[in-house]
């Protein structure tokens, strides 16, 4: 056994930052990875969806250009997408590992877990340290489908290692993931059915988000089953699958892609050998600055129940390493932004007004559709709305949902605004650049305004 200044479990988009950070700093950090280097985000989840989604928007637009006056005809060369999706995941798993490396961290490319006095081993190696983080990130959750064992299937994990476009896909699901893969999967010729427990898709934000995204994901030419479930999985010959639905109907498809929510990595971790506690949902439970029910273990990403975002795990690692510097930071003291990388996005930044009212906050609204501006008009863009949500007391922006062309950009104007506290008094004189999307947001705030 040997002792350390801390130990990294997990080289994922805290892990790797917290660990190079101290090891920079001249301390002796050890760091376990099971798996590839870079975790969920560059293998399986941010990099490769969004190289794959760079080709797929590409097509998508160019075969949408017909109202612009250019037709084109699109042909998807599917083999060289995923090569270059996979080149560009593999790089970045590559440069981490350098970036790891460099900084002089000990890498144990093992399976960790605890010991009963709360050592951490793997690889044949054991160690303790003064501090010790949980960053093991999650997979996907698999569905309780009867069949589904002997049934081809793809996960965010596999989906990547496609050679072939499928012909027909069918995608469990309608959150980010299904949406995403769907309608990349879509724009490069598959036929992509989606099966939606419920009435609608992403479902945890507000309607109208879903009802946008709804009708371009049908001018794609994705098929929504609503309240659909499947009973059962089977296979079929050339690894085609089967599914038997709730309504008596079989689905038949080339693939199928389970998106049905995360699980987190900590059952190979056996914490309760170090008296380390999981909640209901087998993430670590944490207290306020990220520490454990065990002194000196720290969990921190979706392995503790924080959102499921990169950013939100990066912002971790630096919680951490302030909490540990004796600074006053919470889990949750910044403002959550996220983005669906769907066309068109949807940007959030803070509170929509569902979430306003569940927290007793009383709001006003500022709502623009988008479709009808002059800037939507010239570059044939239908679809999309601005929102904004308004502290109606302090009249401070507490929330945004933007759904039109990259609004993952355009959002960090209002996830700035409401950072700092800024008022929709404040926003609503701005002079911003004509013609651009991000000149309508000064008149959001106006739409916001309490009647006089
Ligand atoms: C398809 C998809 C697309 C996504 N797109 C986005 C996006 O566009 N933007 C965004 O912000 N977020 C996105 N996400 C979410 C994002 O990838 C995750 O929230 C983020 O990677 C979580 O980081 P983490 O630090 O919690 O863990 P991870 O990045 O998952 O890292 C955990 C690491 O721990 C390792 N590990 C697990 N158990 C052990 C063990 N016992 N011993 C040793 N090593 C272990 C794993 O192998 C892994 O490398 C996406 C997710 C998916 C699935
Ligand atoms: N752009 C991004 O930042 C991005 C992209 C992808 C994933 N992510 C993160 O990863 C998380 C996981 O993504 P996801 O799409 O797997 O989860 P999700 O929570 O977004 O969606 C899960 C979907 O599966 C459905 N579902 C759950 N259990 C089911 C069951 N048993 N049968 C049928 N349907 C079921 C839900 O109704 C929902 O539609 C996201 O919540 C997000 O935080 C982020």
């Amino acid at each position: 056994m040997d002792t350390v200044d801390a130990i990294v479990i997990g080289s994922g988009q805290g892990g790797v930052p917290f660990a190079t950070t101290l090891a920079e700093q001249g301390k002796r950090v050890v760091l376990f990875e099971r798996e590839r280097f870079g975790g969920n985000c560059i293998n399986w989840g941010c990099t490769p969806s969004k190289a794959f989604l760079a080709a797929a928007h590409a097509a998508g637009r160019a075969s949408a250009a017909g109202v612009l006056g250019v037709n084109c005809r699109v042909t998807v060369d599917f083999p060289k997408v995923m090569e270059r999706v996979r080149e560009i995941r593999d790089r970045f798993a590559r440069s981490t590992q350098s970036r790891i490396e460099a900084a002089g961290v000990e890498v144990v490319e093992a399976e960790a877990s605890f010991t009963g006095q709360g050592h951490v081993q793997g690889g044949g190696r054991s160690f303790s340290a003064p501090v010790t983080v949980i960053d093991t990130g999650s997979s996907a959750a698999l569905p309780p489908i009867p069949g589904l064992q002997e049934t081809p299937y793809f996960t965010n994990h596999n989906i990547w290692e496609l050679e072939r476009c499928p012909e027909r896909t069918l995608i469990i699901g309608g959150g980010f993931i299904a949406l995403e893969i769907g309608q990349g999967l879509s724009r490069l010729g598959s036929e992509v059915h989606l099966l939606l427990r419920g009435n609608r898709v992403l479902a945890s934000e507000s309607p109208r988000v879903s009802a946008v995204l709804e009708e371009a994901l049908q001018r794609d030419g994705i098929v929504l089953h609503r309240r659909t479930e499947a009973k059962r999985a089977s296979p079929l010959a050339g690894n085609r699958v089967a599914l038997a639905l709730n309504n008596g109907e079989t689905l038949e498809g080339d693939a199928l892609l389970l998106a049905t929510g995360r699980r987190p990595n900590t059952e190979a971790l056996h914490v309760d050998r170090a008296g380390i506690e999981l909640d209901e949902r087998g993430h670590v439970r944490v207290n306020d600055h990220l520490e454990s029910t065990r002194p000196g273990v720290y969990a921190f990403g979706e392995a503790a129940g924080q959102p499921a975002f990169t950013h939100v795990s990066w912002e971790d690692h630096r919680r951490l390493l302030a909490t540990l510097a004796g600074q006053p930071r919470r889990r949750d003291d910044r403002v959550l932004a996220y983005a669906v990388f769907t066309e068109p996005q949807v940007g959030r930044a803070g509170l929509s007004p569902e979430q306003a009212a569940a927290k007793g906050i009383a709001v006003r609204e500022g709502y623009m559709d988008i479709g009808n501006t002059n800037r939507a008009i010239e570059w044939g863009h239908g679809l999309g709305f601005f929102q904004l949500t308004v502290d109606a007391e302090s009249d401070r922006i507490i929330g945004a949902t933007l759904v039109g062309y990259e609004t993952a950009e355009l959002v960090h104007v209002l996830l700035d605004l409401i950072e700092t506290g800024a008022t929709a008094s404040q926003l609503e004189p701005l002079q911003h650049i004509h013609p651009t999307y991000g000149e309508y947001l000064p008149s959001l705030a106006q739409a916001a305004r309490q009647p006089e």
